[in-house]
């Protein structure tokens, strides 16, 4: 067995407390073998954390992660207008080598900021994977089916290739890989095809990951045209079993807030991408007084504009005091349950959460700079105040990802080029399209 320490930090427990700890793990394992009082002794390798928080690694429950190459392509507009007027063009330019290029963008930008997994809709997912595998975190992955606008033979493919992709793909990367069957939303997938697939996606035991309640647009269509709310209808339809989950949930009324309570059916809460594309504000409080899984996710970085959960954090503090009216709602702890088990219990995943036997994947915050000074609240300091270059050491899956602010899995000035690169190349290619 070969075993690492991490050594002198201040830890923070499954019950949100922090207290002073060693971490040993397991690497060959990648699970957390001991949380205790001096462990440096019995490890082959150490890993300083002394002026540090030692968090879970981040979960982000929601992104679009090769999105990165369309960072800051179109700003200021509402989700609609947005996604077909400049989003869905260019993206009609993406070539699988794009998507592999702004893949390993997206998960750089995540080892260095302390996320360890995420969960992810997009297409060409065997790319998206190959990422995955290289880099060393975990990672929730899709191929995410859109029917309208497509004939019948068209669609019927897409959400064979939703449900192929998530069954070829499952356990993948050594198990660091798990998968979903995707319709992109309740209303750019019929309701007809949502009726003969979802039987096909439980059968092959496959959770369900969807957009679901996001703006105003999205639920007044299906008011209109089924005379019950959407979530109301995604039970009709089959969702909303315990392992589904759903991106954003802003506009849910106190029936939907119920059915997700009774169902066991997650939210992740993508806040940063709500208040960008003024979706509105998640009920986030309400939603955890009525006991819904609420984890957070950044969303695509062309809707936010990084990929930092540190960041996700503060701003679900906000927004969520601001839709509740109410300075107590969304405290620090909560925020902190949210990025870390909140996210990976609605991503299926057993990380989340620092003790014996959890899976070794773990984010090392530097406390020596000004803005975490002085330390009266390490947990307040996580939620409100620390950012993503405060992040110095990244563990997954018990091997150290990225080292004293260094990613020793992916040479991250090459991403950067490559990324640059690609990215000019699409936009003139949708430009001249
Ligand atoms: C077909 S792959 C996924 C699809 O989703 C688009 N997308 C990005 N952000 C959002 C969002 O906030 N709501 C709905 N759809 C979104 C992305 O651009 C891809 O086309
Ligand atoms: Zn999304």
């Amino acid at each position: 067995m070969t075993t690492l320490a991490i050594t002198g930090g201040q830890v923070l427990h499954p019950d949100i407390t922090v207290s002073r700890a060693d971490v040993l793990i397991d690497q060959d394992s990648g699970e957390i073998l001991e949380i205790g009082a001096d462990l440096a002794g019995d490890a082959d390798e150490t890993l300083d954390a002394s002026d540090s928080l030692v968090t879970p690694g981040f979960a982000n429950g929601h992104s679009h992660v090769a999105m990165t190459l369309l960072r800051g392509v179109a700003d200021d507009k509402p989700l609609d207008a947005w996604l077909q007027e400049d989003i869905w063009p260019v993206e009609a330019e993406l070539t699988a080598e794009d998507i592999r290029v702004g893949t390993e963008l997206g998960i750089l930008e995540m080892i260095k900021s302390g996320t360890t997994a995420f969960s992810d809709m997009y297409f060409e997912v065997d790319e998206i994977a190959a990422v995955v595998e290289e880099a060393g975190v975990r990672a929730v992955l899709g191929h995410t089916a859109i029917t309208v606008g497509k004939d019948d033979d068209g669609a019927h493919a897409d959400l064979e290739q939703s449900l192929e992709v998530a069954i070829d793909l499952d356990g993948a990367a050594d198990g660091r890989i798990s998968t979903t069957f995707q319709p992109h939303s309740l209303t750019t997938v019929g309701g007809e095809y949502l009726e003969e697939y979802v039987p096909k996606a439980r059968e092959a035991g496959l959770p369900i990951h969807f957009h679901a309640n996001e703006t105003e647009h999205e639920v007044s269509p299906i008011v209109d045209e089924h005379g019950v709310r959407p979530l109301e209808y995604a039970v009709e339809k089959g969702l909303l079993e315990s392992e589904d989950f759903i991106a954003h949930g802003v506009h849910v009324d106190e029936t939907e807030i119920e059915l997700l309570a009774e169902t066991g059916a997650s939210v992740i809460h993508c806040p940063a991408s709500n208040m960008k594309l003024a979706s509105g504000m998640a009920p986030v409080q309400q939603l955890r007084d009525a006991g819904v899984t609420v984890g957070l996710g950044t969303d695509g970085a062309a809707s936010n504009n990084d990929l930092s959960m540190l960041d996700e954090a503060r701003d679900a503090a906000m927004i969520g005091k601001l839709a509740a009216d109410d300075a107590s709602a969304v405290p620090a702890d909560a925020v902190a349950e949210m990025m870390t088990q909140g996210s990976a219990d609605a991503m299926g995943l057993e990380s989340g959460r620092l003790e014996a036997g959890a899976p070794a994947d773990l984010a090392v915050i530097d406390l020596e700079t000004p803005h975490l000074t002085p330390r009266h609240d390490l947990v307040s300091h996580l939620a409100y105040a620390a950012a993503a270059a405060d992040v110095k050491h990244t563990i997954c899956d018990g091997q150290v990802l990225m080292r004293d602010r260094e990613v020793l899995t992916l040479d991250a000035q090459a991403v950067r080029e490559r990324a640059q690169e690609t990215a000019e190349s699409l936009l003139s290619r949708a430009n001249s399209a």
